[in-house]
């Protein structure tokens, strides 16, 4: 069995192939070329934190494979005296002929450049396909996904400004200062309120563990588009509930939103489709001025992309 460790990972990624890889396994999910259910949820007793499983196929001859992430999600990470990432992840490939294990490969870049890869493409095929603008990005939280995120969107898009908001400012103001110089810019700009980070904003990404809306209705200009990634207490904690009412909802699998947005079921928001259905151009908004959100789960589908990548292009690059 190989073992693609976390360095080696970072080495070999890629935007646009991990956009291509995101894109791949959304289409593939709605062509029900792929396998994957409901995530298991193992709880450390009484604290927050979570062991999720997630086992898919994907069925594609360029991205296809049959594996499994393990991912753990403690927020009590941050408060440690040293603090670790809160959200850790592991992927096993297997053989899909033998069943034979065969790669392990770090899932914590991954988990990071997927996530972030898959509200870029719901951007494009949900919002900017439409010539919609793509003059201000939000993005709420600037822990490990915000920043991947910012990378992410200043790869694909051409935003004239990116502003950030965190709860704690200096982490935001840190990024600014960083991502600045780091693509020799002064496009990114920190935000002192989310609300100033969210009014007048054509795309919003949000990207926290709240469990308190923190993108009101009421702030969100007519016809932007969001990204709610956020877990928080439960899959939709970001958005104000009244938005869902007045929006188009997107999702990235109907299974795991029966599952894990049951909140939003019971609240009676209808969804309008997968993000699949919009790449293969069988659902758009017609609307320009409709809000529209992705509500971003996260696939096991997506990390079988991902290995597989990954996989393939360490095969390229070590071919002794
Ligand atoms: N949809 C998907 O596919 C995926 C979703 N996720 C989810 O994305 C979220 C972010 O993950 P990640 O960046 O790795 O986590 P980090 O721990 O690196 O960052 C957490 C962020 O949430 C903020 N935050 C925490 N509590 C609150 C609060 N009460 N109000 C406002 N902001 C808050 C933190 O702000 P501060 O700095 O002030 O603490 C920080 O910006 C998590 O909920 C995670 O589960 C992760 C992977 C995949
Ligand atoms: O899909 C994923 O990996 C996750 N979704 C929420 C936390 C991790």
């Amino acid at each position: 069995m190989i073992v693609i460790d976390e360095n080696m990972v970072l080495k070999l990624l890629d935007w646009d192939k991990t956009f291509q890889a995101m894109e791949v396994a959304m289409r593939r999910c709605t062509e029900k070329r792929i396998v994957q259910t409901a995530r298991s949820k193992t709880q450390v007793l009484d604290k927050p934190n979570l062991l999720v499983s997630m086992p898919g196929y994907l069925e594609d001859s360029t991205f296809g494979a049959l594996g499994c992430k393990l991912v753990t999600f403690f927020p009590t990470n941050s408060n440690l005296p040293k603090p670790l990432p809160t959200v850790m992840a592991s992927i096993l490939l297997f053989d899909e002929t033998t069943g034979l294990p065969k790669a392990y490969v770090g899932g914590f870049e991954i988990t990071k450049w997927r996530t972030a890869a898959a509200s870029a493409v719901a951007t494009q095929h949900i919002y900017a396909k439409r010539s919609k603008p793509l003059r201000v990005l939000a993005i709420l939280g600037a822990g490990e996904q915000g920043r991947a995120h910012a990378d992410c969107f200043k790869h694909c898009f051409n935003f004239q400004e990116i502003r950030v908001w965190n709860r704690t400012a200096s982490k935001a103001k840190s990024l600014v200062d960083e991502y600045n110089k780091k693509y020799n810019t002064n496009i990114f700009k920190h935000c002192e309120s989310n609300e100033k980070c969210v009014r007048g904003a054509d795309v919003i990404v949000a990207v926290t563990n709240t469990s308190e809306p923190i993108v009101m209705a009421d702030w969100v200009k007519a016809g932007a588009h969001i990204n709610s990634v956020g877990l928080g207490k439960t899959h939709h904690s970001e958005v104000e509930e009244k938005l869902y009412f007045d929006a188009d909802v997107y999702i990235d699998h109907w299974e795991g939103a029966r599952a894990e947005l049951s909140g939003l079921i019971k609240a009676g928001v209808q969804f309008k489709g997968e993000v699949g259905s919009v790449i293969a151009n069988e659902v758009q908004t017609e609307d320009a001025n409709r809000v529209t959100i992705f509500q971003s789960l996260g696939m096991a589908v997506e990390d079988c992309a991902m290995g597989r990548l990954i996989y393939d292009t360490y095969l390229k690059t070590h071919s002794n």
